[in-house]
């Protein structure tokens, strides 16, 4: 029990509840300036919104390590921010030690400050050049007013051997140092001031593949000694599989899955999940390199998709209701709308369609006249949309396709959100995807 604020240590380090961050884009002086003759004043602020990081509620355990894991701009980076509050966030509560902080002022957040530090990717650039090393490691501590010169100089010496280096390097200058010794030197700092809670933003990206484990196993130690909770940032899956406890996967502001490693890994849930394992490359050289590449661009985050943001991209997108059609009819569909989608054929005779993509036997009822008069726009010797450009035939029928299917799906409609039971381990296991309605 934390005498000063009440925290037991068996609850929670860190809760989020609904943190959400959208970033106001504007670029340029008159970016996002609309000029609107009609109305008085005559100018509109414009203001694109990118939706960051979208209701994210999670709880990170002490003495744990949270992966976070997605691929680049899924908003990774910008969650770590906000949680450490160099971010504002834009709506949502976020707990520490049982806390709310946007209760705490002045003196009580900057002393929460120091117990969450953050490390970040590149080694190089957090580090100033024109510092000594033992200054760098000394400077949280002064921001802090912990410790006096001696003090300080005694612990700076003392962490550069915890984090594996050699304290006569005290007075060196960081350029004198490899990217890994940099990134230890950084560790130095952030632990400093004794933090119970460290983000780390891809702390081994940057360093050679034979120097990541190293780092990451000193991180390791440092954690089991000095009682760290890591939030660990990557979209590196084999790092996250070295360090995790548990992993949460993000895709576009939202996280989609959240498990204990060896359940995630080994029985993982969301498609967006099993399409990322599926793109690690592979070790053994007879493979080509890369099991399976996810599909398509991800989405803006200005303009996500509503219901579940993956679905655009999902290979397992969930048939509509409202038609009555066999696993085998709705998934030559769902290739048909996406290959029109991407207009990713050539334009060829309807009965060629018909049979490259139906086997020669579309569905029947309503779902099959659509399929019909998607196939009529954009054949060869089609009737549809006569004196249409080609590309005008083509935006009809994706638009007609989309509309008619991927729309009405469970998918585009309802935000998902289901709890699994584990098949490793006794944890808990979320994953956002309504195949587990
Ligand atoms: N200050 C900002 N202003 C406007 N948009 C931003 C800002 N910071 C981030 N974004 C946008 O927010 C989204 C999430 O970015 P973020 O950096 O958090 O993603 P990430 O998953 O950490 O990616 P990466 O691994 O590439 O850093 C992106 O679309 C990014 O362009």
């Amino acid at each position: 029990m934390d005498e000063d604020s009440g925290y037991d240590s068996d609850d929670a380090l860190l809760e989020l509840d609904g943190v959400t961050k959208y970033f106001g884009q504007e670029s340029g002086l008159l970016a996002g300036l609309e000029f609107e003759p009609n109305q008085f004043p005559p100018v509109n602020i414009n203001r694109e919104t990118v939706k960051a990081v979208d209701d994210v509620s999670l709880e990170i355990q002490p003495g744990e390590t949270l992966g976070l894991v997605g691929e680049s701009g899924c908003g990774k980076s910008t969650l770590g921010r906000t949680i450490l509050r160099l971010l504002e966030p834009t709506d949502g509560d976020i707990y520490f030690k049982g806390e709310n902080l946007a209760d705490l002022g002045g003196e009580e957040l900057r002393r929460m400050r120091s117990d969450m530090q953050m490390i970040f990717q590149d080694p190089q650039s957090s580090l100033d050049p024109r510092m000594k090393v033992g200054q760098i490691i000394e400077e949280p501590m002064r921001a802090h007013d912990m410790l006096d010169d001696e003090g300080r100089r005694a612990r700076a010496k003392e962490l550069l051997e915890k984090v594996g280096l050699d304290p006569r390097h005290y007075n060196r200058h960081p350029h004198a140092f490899s990217g890994g010794q940099r990134q230890r030197i950084n560790l130095a700092r952030a632990l400093s001031v004794d933090p119970d809670f460290v983000v780390c933003d891809e702390p081994v990206s940057a360093l050679d593949v034979s120097i990541q484990a190293q780092v990451l196993n000193t991180m390791e130690s440092l954690q089991e000694e000095f009682g760290l909770t890591y939030l660990f940032i990557a979209h590196d899956l084999s790092v996250i599989r070295h360090i995790s406890d548990r992993v949460a996967v993000m895709y576009l502001g939202h996280i989609v899955e959240l498990a204990e490693k060896e359940e995630l890994f080994e029985n993982p849930q969301h498609p967006y999940t099993r399409a990322l394992l599926d793109s690690i490359p592979v070790p053994d050289p007879r493979e080509n390199g890369v099991r399976g590449i996810l599909e398509g661009e991800v989405p803006s985050p200005v303009d996500p998709p509503s219901g579940c943001r993956f679905r655009t991209r999902c290979p397992r997108l969930i048939a509509p209701d409202a038609y009555d059609w066999s696993d085998e009819k709705w998934a030559q569909t769902r290739a048909f709308m996406r290959a029109v989608k991407r207009r990713s054929f050539e334009p060829m005779p309807a009965a060629r369609i018909e049979a490259e993509f139906f086997d020669g036997d579309r569905p029947g009822g309503e779902a099959g006249s659509i399929v019909d008069e998607a196939i009529d726009l954009i054949a060869s010797d089609g009737g549809g949309g006569d004196g249409d450009d080609e590309s005008d035939r083509w935006a009809a029928a994706t638009d007609l396709l989309l509309e008619s299917f991927a729309e009405q799906s469970v998918c585009a409609h309802e935000r998902p959100a289901y709890d699994l039971e584990s098949e490793h381990g006794d944890g808990d296991h979320f994953a956002a995807c309504h195949l587990h309605r």
